[in-house]
């Protein structure tokens, strides 16, 4: 007990180790014995599950992203909100009815956000128009991919205009894009349930949020208070039967909505649309000014797929005769210019798909405004992969890697939100959370994929059997791959912000992801006894190895400083070694996953089976003290029974006079706890749920088959049956 806790502080793998040293401490040849204490390391496992390592892994499993049901999402077809809808409507009818119809009551929570955009976010107030903007330009999407699975050849064109009222002083911006059921404005825009709105609040609360992030929080809509107060949405939905066909009205000054019919609406001559009534305040009257719109348009939506246009007001000069000018008779009139004002639409938009331009005629700052435009990003894309693959199956593709992480990943890494590859097919918009089309451990990754190939009209299944997929998937992930290995080879610094932002999606990419395993080996970075104030690659490490070396060692340990006095660094020090510290909970899953690297084994120096290269000497003096203390080991074996595996004399220490280490096939107490956490959670979900400091991982691996193949069976990654 006493030679177990003094080696279990933080619960480094010595810590919970199998194994015991002791040492002469006269000599520098140690004399450890090797001491598996089961029962005592279970024990002290159960304290440290329920202290502080408790809430790295108790609770861990947050569930894994749901699979995605269809081919667009119900949100992506606007029934998100409209499919949870049930009697538990958005706003409570308050009985009442007005002038406007029947009159209900936001949520708490909506008057909150209303109140706080309204007066705390008055800095920034141009980005109600990007958000309106770019919701109408969704809705665009939306019906024309609806139009093109029901069967439309060639469906109707679909723009969104912006006009203004000087006398009315109201912006108006209009789409004929999908539109909205009555049930659907209420749940769209008569709640914000979305947990963003919550931390959005709280951020506010704290002083913390931007309001150019507020997109993030998912109350775009509601960014036009900003600059109103008082909006009309005028819909109809495209998804209506022609007999429930009807136009709604929806209206709200912000601390209620109304809801009612408007039969007269038109949507520029179009079956749907939305159109957007905002009375703007007293101190924003500048948005009435064309001037000002055009600039804005021309800045957040550029890139936008649909045309834009502009009610646009122009002078023109017409000729007329200037009778002012003295003339003598049989003399031609003199004719001047007299400026009128002409309004019309002007496309703000003229540019064709980013993705459809070839890469040596974009520039950087074009996709950058592109990336942020698309992907509402706030950062300098990291990379970018522009590409275009001809011949059997034809693609073109563009992906970014973002700087900074995605808010919709920094809660749970692998959420279905937070995915932001948009698939089109022929320039159609598919899908944007479709999970095959990059694997999840680029979950990262933004951009745009537009095949030739690929059937328009598919469900999920019959496209993730698709074999034109599969190329473009495989495609897609060597060029973001080959961007990444660029930014290794020639920017150490960008691609240090790389790892420390996506590293760990790599390292699960390397435990579950057979096809990439070896490809991924050479992107990961560890701390090390050799590596200062930086991190190491593996190919880093073996360049520094000593002559003979012919091993990795590494060390397990919460933490770097826990890793550098673990009792087995002691004889690595001595020899000059360097060890890879293993500090964060997925690096030792990892390193079983790793195997080997460069023809060099990965060695765990805090196991048993621990073979270092020894002179005939020091060979000579091991064996002359394993028999001079043969006896105190089998006594010490028999004090501790069934408890230890085995213990035994051997030279691993040189200060320490005893230490616990595990069995070389054991589980490390790290591995133990995940299994833990494993039982704990959903037995049938396949999937670890590893705890780093803030978030936990679910790692997909096989749960306990104990193939052929499975060294540990938690962590085979075979393609056997319980795979
Ligand atoms: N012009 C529109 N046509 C059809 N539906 C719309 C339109 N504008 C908004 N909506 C619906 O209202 C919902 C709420 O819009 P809102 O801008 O508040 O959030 P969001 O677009 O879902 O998320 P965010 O803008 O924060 O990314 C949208 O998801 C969409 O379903």
């Amino acid at each position: 007990m006493v030679l177990f806790s003094s080696s279990s502080s933080p619960p480094s793998s010595s810590s919970s180790s199998s194994s015991l040293s002791t040492s002469s401490s006269s000599s520098s040849s140690s004399i450890p014995s090797l001491v598996a204490c089961e029962s005592e390391v279970v024990a002290a496992l159960g304290a440290f599950a329920s202290s502080s390592w408790s809430s790295a892994f108790s609770g861990l499993f947050p569930g894994r992203s749901a699979p995605h049901g269809g081919l667009l999402s119900n949100r992506q077809l606007g029934l998100g909100r409209a499919a949870g809808f049930s009697s538990q409507a958005a706003a409570e009818a308050t009985g009442e009815v007005g002038a406007d119809g029947e009159v209900f009551e936001f949520q708490a929570e909506v008057g909150r956000v209303m109140d706080i955009i309204v007066n705390s976010l008055y800095s920034n107030k141009d980005v109600f128009l990007r958000e309106l903007v770019s919701n109408a330009a969704d809705a665009c999407d939306k019906k024309r991919f609806l139009a093109l699975t029901e069967g439309e050849a060639e469906p109707e064109p679909m723009n969104l205009r912006i006009s203004t009222d000087k006398d009315a002083r109201t912006l108006t911006i209009e789409d004929n894009g999908v539109g909205m059921l009555k049930e659907e404005l209420q749940e769209n825009l008569g709640r914000i349930a979305r947990s963003g709105t919550a931390n959005f609040v709280k951020e506010l609360n704290s002083g913390e949020a931007d309001v150019s992030l507020i997109g993030q929080f998912g109350v775009g809509f509601y960014s036009a208070f900003l600059v109103a107060n008082k909006l009309e949405v005028y819909s109809r939905s495209f998804k209506a039967t022609p007999e429930e066909q009807k136009t709604w009205k929806w209206s709200s000054t912000g601390g209620s909505y109304s809801l009612k019919e408007a039969p007269d609406t038109e949507f520029f001559g179009k079956q749907s649309g939305t159109k957007i009534v905002l009375h703007l305040r007293e101190e924003a009257q500048e948005y009435l000014d064309s001037g000002k719109l055009s600039d804005l348009l021309k800045k957040y939506s550029e890139f936008i797929t649909f045309p834009i246009e502009l009610f646009n007001e122009k002078v023109q000069y017409d000729q007329v005769v200037d009778e002012s000018a003295p003339r003598k008779e049989g003399d031609k009139p003199k004719m001047k210019s007299v400026p009128r004002s002409v309004f019309e639409w002007e496309v703000m938009n003229k540019m064709k798909p980013i993705w459809l331009r070839n890469p040596d005629v974009v520039n950087e700052s074009e996709y950058t405004e592109f990336y942020k435009t698309t992907f509402k990003a706030f950062d300098e894309p990291l990379s970018v992969t522009h590409f275009k693959v001809e011949g059997q199956i034809e693609f073109r593709a563009l992906v970014f890697i973002p700087s900074t992480m995605p808010f919709e990943l920094t809660r749970d890494m692998f959420s279905a939100e937070g995915r932001a590859m948009r698939l089109y097919v022929k320039r159609v918009f598919i899908n944007d959370k479709f999970e095959d089309l990059i694997p999840r451990w680029l979950t990262f990754a933004r951009g745009v994929v537009d095949s030739e190939d690929l059937p328009l009209n598919v469900g999920r299944e019959i496209l993730q059997k698709s074999r034109t997929l599969k190329i473009i998937r495989k495609r897609v992930v060597r060029k973001i791959l080959d961007s990444i290995d660029d930014l290794r080879e020639k920017s150490p610094a960008k691609y240090e912000n790389f790892w420390n932002s996506y590293g760990k999606y790599f390292k699960v990419g390397l435990v579950e992801d057979m096809d990439y395993k070896d490809e991924l080996k050479r992107f990961v970075r560890f701390w090390s006894s050799k590596s200062g104030d930086n991190m190491t690659s593996l190919d880093e490490y073996i360049g520094r190895m000593q002559e003979g070396q012919d091993k990795i060692y590494f060390v397990t340990g919460e933490g770097k400083r826990a890793a550098e006095i673990s009792p087995a660094m002691e004889k690595m020090r001595l020899k000059g070694y360097e060890v890879l510290y293993m500090v964060d909970p997925l690096d030792e899953i990892c390193s079983q996953s790793i195997v080997d690297f460069d023809g060099k084994k990965m060695v765990d120096i805090n196991k048993a089976g621990l073979d270092l290269a020894k002179s005939e000497d020091e060979k000579k003096e091991l064996e002359d003290v394993q028999k001079e203390y043969e006896g105190l080991a089998t006594w010490l074996k028999k004090q501790l029974g069934e408890r230890v595996q085995k213990v035994s004399i051997s030279d691993r220490l040189v200060d320490s006079p005893a230490t616990l280490v595990q069995g070389e096939w054991g589980m490390s107490p790290m591995m133990q706890r995940y299994m833990k956490s494993q039982t704990t959670s959903s037995a049938s979900d396949s999937a670890f749920a590893i705890g780093s400091r803030n978030q936990a991982i679910p790692i997909r691996l096989c749960v306990g088959c104990w193939c052929c193949c499975c060294s540990y069976s938690c962590v085979c990654s075979c393609s056997c049956c319980c795979c």
